[in-house]
């Protein structure tokens, strides 16, 4: 049933050829469809564009499901005979999913007309692809939208309005590749997420339908500063690119993405980092996802987790079982009068990067604390609406020598009978003196802080865990490959590939070999974690 808020676009939108030109922008004169009924061959189009949609999912990678092998691929408990060795290293490569074939160059309609780098480019150097305009070359007014729509700046001061983002996304945001989970990013992770230090309002755009003022969608941006290798960018981070399910197919995203721009080149910014889990051109880097469950049967449930053959419910659960309490003496909650010495940790630690962020200490301060400690909002652990936490080790002297950080994000389980939501924590920026005065590269950098890094991450799944959570999700980014395997973090099904707009770089490393093994030695150059 067509929801009666929503205009069909079958007349308009609807009619594009896939050329970059027929977006759901205003076309000129002569291309506006004059009569709702005029245009069969639209018609025609449009059952192209559904058959088109149900074989291409857009999902981002992260809530996808464990593949089989990986709840068999834990070097940890390797089976001990040949012949078990043999099928689990079979499982391990049928489960070495490329990521769904691209298109070529000249298919992306929108984003070879983008100064993105090309698939076949070679780099020769790293730099801005377009560097020649200021902010007067940029129109002062926004891309012009049909007449059934019009652009807002959302203010996100307004709890209202955050309310109307998450109802968006709570509907239409991102889903795996079976529609089984879709995120559900909380009103607090969106303030959160969105009101970071010094953003700008206006990079905060929706498309509201004109007649009812419905939401119907959205684009954000916030300001980040970048270290691509030895060189600082001043770029936008933009995230939450959602359109409304009954509006999709109809290169609005392409319209967004551009307004978007302006908006962010208006203020003398040239330069923007993305994530996706769909292929355009062209990653700088692909991380894979990896799995720890912490409520084995309630993953098996929703269908996150199968039962590998050749194993029992109750073997899994054994596997997965956890200690009560966490094992490294002086690790507590992060306060906020601990930003000093935790900033001090990381920008150490992040320096060893090839792409990290470069922040400030009220940045660092609100990414890892938000609100909690603050007189309105107490630094409560348990707070059911707390969206992320951060946890110190003090060692006798009162210095602090390692930080671990994790946030929570939600996927509404879509049609199952028993469970409505999973709640999965996603791990988020850490650091350890363990190995830091040595190159990343030398071989006594990755013993000492893989044994570091296995006991914190321990302890980090032991919290997870007491504070409910039913999987603790990571990607193959910064050291991770030195100890996922080990506590029993499984292959996703998702990649996160890593974008930055007008700026060619060189590869950087994900984390993950071709062969489907973590990429132990090298790891990942990728020291930046989108929400
Ligand atoms: C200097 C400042 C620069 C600032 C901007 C920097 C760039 C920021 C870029 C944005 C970063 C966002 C980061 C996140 O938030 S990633 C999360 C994206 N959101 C979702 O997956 C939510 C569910 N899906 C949807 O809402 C829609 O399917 C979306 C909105 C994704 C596409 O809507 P729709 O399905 O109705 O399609 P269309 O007909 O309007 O448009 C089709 C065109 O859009 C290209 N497309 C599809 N998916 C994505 C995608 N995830 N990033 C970039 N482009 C994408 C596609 O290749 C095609 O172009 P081309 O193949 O013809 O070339």
């Amino acid at each position: 049933m067509v929801d009666p808020t929503m205009p069909t676009l079958e007349n308009h939108a609807e009619s594009s050829s896939d050329e970059e030109d027929d977006e759901v922008g205003a076309p000129a004169a002569e291309e506006q469809p004059s009569s709702p009924t005029e245009n069969s061959k639209q018609k025609k189009k449009k059952k192209k564009n559904k058959k088109k949609k149900a074989k291409s999912a857009d999902a981002d990678g992260g809530i996808g499901s464990e593949t089989t092998a990986a709840t068999n691929s834990s070097s940890a408990n390797a089976p001990s005979s040949n012949r078990q060795m043999s099928i689990e290293e079979l499982l391990r490569q049928l489960a070495v999913q490329e990521q769904p074939q691209k298109k070529t160059m000249e298919d992306y309609k929108f984003w070879k007309t983008q100064p993105v780098t090309k698939f076949d480019e070679k780099i020769d150097d790293e730099g801005p692809i377009e560097g020649d305009k200021t902010p007067d070359d940029i129109p002062n007014t926004p891309y012009p939208l049909l007449n059934e729509f019009e652009w807002d700046t959302m203010d996100l001061a307004n709890p209202d309005v955050i309310k109307e983002i998450f109802d968006l996304l709570y509907g239409n945001y991102v889903e795996d590749s079976d529609s089984t989970f879709r995120f559900n990013y909380s009103p607090r992770f969106l303030d959160w997420a969105l009101r970071a230090p010094d953003f700008r309002p206006e990079w905060h755009v929706g498309v509201r339908v004109s007649g009812t003022k419905k939401l119907v969608a959205f684009i954000s941006g916030i300001p980040v500063r970048l270290r691509v290798r030895n060189t600082t960018i001043t770029a936008a981070e933009i995230n939450f690119l959602c359109i409304h399910k009954k509006l999709r197919s109809k290169r609005l995203a392409p319209l967004l993405i551009k307004e978007v721009t302006r908006r962010v080149n208006k203020q003398g910014i040239w330069q923007a980092l993305y994530t996706a889990g769909v292929v355009l051109p062209k990653p700088v880097s692909t991380c894979r996802y990896y799995h720890r469950s912490l409520n084995w049967s309630k993953l098996n449930e929703v269908g996150f987790s199968p039962l590998p053959p050749g194993t029992t419910k109750a073997k899994m659960i054994a596997k997965y079982k956890l200690p009560i309490n966490t094992s490294i003496p002086g690790l507590r909650l992060m306060r906020r009068d601990d930003i000093g010495q935790v900033y001090d940790l990381l920008v150490a630690y992040l320096n060893k990067f090839e792409l990290a962020p470069v922040f400030g200490k009220e940045e660092l301060l609100h990414w890892l604390m938000h609100d909690y400690g603050t007189e309105s909002v107490s630094n409560d652990e348990k707070d059911k609406d707390r969206v992320v936490w951060a946890y110190v080790v003090e060692n006798a002297d009162g210095l602090i020598t390692d930080l671990v950080s994790f946030y929570s994000l939600p996927s509404t389980v879509i049609g199952n009978p028993t469970h409505d939501n999973l709640l999965a924590a996603y791990q988020f920026y850490y650091a350890s003196t363990a190995g830091l005065a040595l190159p990343r590269t030398h071989p006594e950098c990755a013993t000492l802080l893989k044994n570091r890094l296995l006991v914190l991450f321990n302890d980090a799944l032991v919290l997870a865990k007491n504070l409910g959570f039913d999987v603790f999700n990571a990607l193959t980014l910064l050291d991770n490959p030195l100890f996922l395997d080990d506590i029993k973090f499984g292959a996703g099904d998702g990649y996160l590939n890593y974008y930055l707009f007008n700026y060619k770089a060189f590869p950087i490393d994900g984390g993950y070999r071709e062969d489907g093994k973590l990429e132990v030695e090298k790891r990942s150059g990728v020291g930046v974690i989108m929400l």
